[in-house]
């Protein structure tokens, strides 16, 4: 197959690596490492700087500092672009073209491609092969970006959010397709908005906002950095109250329930019924994925 990857090296890495658009910093000093076989997700909020981390490790612009490295050669040189496969937001396809055609034409750029049935049907379109590009809608050319993605077999893949329109049933079977090419060996990258999403396919998440990566961790291990866990509770104090406590890390009311984050529930729940004899409807919960998000994003002592 294309490269045999050497543990030593990673498949991808940004080493300190910034990039300016003008007077706006787009990535600040990021560094991010992509091992064979693991499915790394990169998550934050819009403009976090996700697709210029995907961009510089997939050699479509350069750095403006510091280094991006695929396959521990320059992602910009197209003979080490050839290894990878990459799914971005917008693909540019001639929409008179039929979908086996854009397929099999990609396939012949790779040294040992899928057989064409075989991508058609990983990527849902075995029924759609005869269509033109542009009689499909939205989320069917989606899914041909991904075939041509996939066809060559690449051990790396960089997929930047996939899942962006899709309904619930496709997002859930794209996500299926995913699991079968990382059991299959292949190192997926992708940037996503979901949370849910980063939670059920990556071993590994990298967290970013404004340019810098906030942190970065195994989903629970996010998780469990984030803090704790939930309380849930109806109360006779006030909110403000409640907040003050050293244990306390974020309190939101919810129709006069409290909703208190906390690193140290135990310490908070002895606290607080000593406080309260009266405390109702007690509810611990662990975090969610989205709880870690929220804490690390608004926290300022987040650098890991
Ligand atoms: N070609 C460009 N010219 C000018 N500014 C750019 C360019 N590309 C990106 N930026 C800016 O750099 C910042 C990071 O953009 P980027 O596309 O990497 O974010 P993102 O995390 O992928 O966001 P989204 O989730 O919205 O795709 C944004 O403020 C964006 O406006």
């Amino acid at each position: 197959m294309n490269r045999s990857p050497n543990r030593d090296i990673p498949l991808a890495a940004l080493r300190g690596a910034s990039k300016r658009y003008g007077a706006l910093t787009a990535l600040a000093g990021v560094d991010l490492e992509v091992r064979a076989g693991e499915v790394v997700a990169v998550l934050g909020a819009n403009g976090a700087g996700k697709t210029t981390a995907l961009g510089l490790l997939t050699g479509r612009i350069g750095p403006d500092a510091g280094q991006a490295s695929l396959f521990g050669a320059d992602p910009r040189d197209p003979a080490v672009r050839r290894g990878i496969g990459v799914m971005l937001q917008s693909a540019g396809l001639h929409d008179t073209v039929r979908v086996a055609e854009h397929v099999r034409l990609f396939s012949s750029y790779y040294p040992a491609p899928r057989p064409l049935d075989e991508t058609l049907a990983l990527a849902g379109l075995s029924e759609l092969a005869r269509r033109p590009y542009g009689a499909l809608s939205g989320g069917q050319q989606r899914r041909v970006q991904f075939a041509l993605a996939i066809c060559g077999r690449p051990p790396l893949l960089f997929v930047d959010e996939p899942t962006v329109g899709l309904d619930v049933e496709a997002r859930r079977a794209f996500w299926q397709v995913l699991r079968q090419l990382r059991d299959e060996g292949t190192a997926i990258v992708l940037t996503t908005h979901y949370l849910e999403e980063a939670d059920a396919l990556a071993d590994r998440v990298v967290l970013m906002a404004s340019g810098r990566v906030l942190a970065e961790d195994t989903p629970a291990g996010l998780k469990a950095r984030a803090a704790g866990r939930r309380v849930l509770a109806r109360t006779g104090l006030p909110a403000a109250a409640v907040a003050a406590w050293p244990e306390v890390r974020r309190v939101e009311d919810r129709d006069g329930r409290l909703d208190v984050a906390s690193h140290d529930v135990e310490a908070l729940l002895r606290r607080w019924l000593a406080a309260d004899a009266g405390l109702r409807e007690l509810e611990v919960r662990p975090m969610s994925l989205e709880d870690a998000f929220l804490t690390l994003t608004t926290r300022e002592e987040i650098r890991a």
